[in-house]
């Protein structure tokens, strides 16, 4: 079943000397509920362009993403924080935690902005901590546990409103190594249980864990390696697609 349909989106910023950059150029694909998609390109490709889109926190200047058939163009100004929050979860980089509360009570942030009770919101999380293995340090604050468990708990807030989506940015990319296989293999899990996925990463690892594989360049989707089973190793398939971007450009 299709749960998002982008559709030849471009994005044209306006610098303030009057310049324009060209961002996206033409992106469209769709992805089924339950797909778990990795965007890979090199530096300015135009990938937080597009998760930013995706986010609806940036608008497209043509074409139209369409989230479980919601156009993002149709909705209100003032309801689109709570769109968001109904239907994405997201997880940075840095985390992103609130270090003045709990890792609790920052799982519970976009709960507490939708109104919903403590009870409901205790019973949420009950079996969510226990899957990321995070029970015993949920009244603890970020800054007294490792980054790993910090990004342990902003999948938590990202998963607790049950979102129709998790879009991630480099969610690897502050982890030592060992923290990082941990939330791949965190996310592996998750697909198994039918969340949908879109990461956008420069690791080659990690790419390869997801079932399908964007590459981005120039504001374009250049190729694509889609898994015929999630088993299958396509490190090297990855390899060969970014050597063969780099050539293509040292050749222009
Ligand atoms: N707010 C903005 N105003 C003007 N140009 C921008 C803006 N944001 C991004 N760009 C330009 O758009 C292009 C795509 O940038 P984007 O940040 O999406 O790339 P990226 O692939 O995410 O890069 P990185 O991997 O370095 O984060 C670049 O040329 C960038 O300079």
């Amino acid at each position: 079943m299709e749960i998002l349909k982008v559709q030849n989106v471009k994005k044209v910023y306006q610098s303030r000397r009057g310049a324009s950059v060209e961002a996206l150029v033409d992106i469209s694909f769709t992805v089924n509920k339950g797909e778990y998609i990795a965007i890979m390109g090199e530096s300015g490709s135009g990938k937080s362009t597009l998760l930013n889109i995706l986010a609806s926190l940036d608008d497209v200047t043509e074409g139209e993403v369409k989230l479980e058939g919601v156009n993002y163009q149709n909705i209100e100004n003032d309801q689109l924080a709570a769109f968001r929050r109904k239907h994405l979860g997201f997880v940075f980089q840095d985390f992103n935690l609130l270090d003045q509360i709990s890792l609790k009570d920052n799982i519970f942030l976009p709960l507490v902005l939708a109104d919903v009770s403590l009870k409901e919101m205790n019973a949420k999380l009950k079996g969510l901590a226990g899957i990321l293995g995070i029970e015993h340090i949920l009244e603890k604050y970020p800054y007294e546990v490792s980054g790993g468990q910090q990004q342990r708990a902003a999948v938590a807030r990202a998963l607790i409103t049950a979102p129709s989506l998790i879009l991630a940015d480099e969610p690897t990319g502050a982890l030592d190594s060992r923290s990082a296989q941990e939330l791949l293999d965190l996310f592996a899990k998750l697909h198994r249980a039918g969340q949908t996925i879109i990461m956008v990463t420069h690791s080659v690892h990690a790419a390869s864990k997801a079932g399908r594989v964007l590459f981005i360049k120039d504001g374009k989707i250049n190729s694509e390696i889609h898994k015929t089973n999630m088993d299958e190793d396509i490190t090297q398939q990855i390899f060969e697609m970014q050597s063969a971007a780099v050539a293509k450009r040292s050749t222009v």
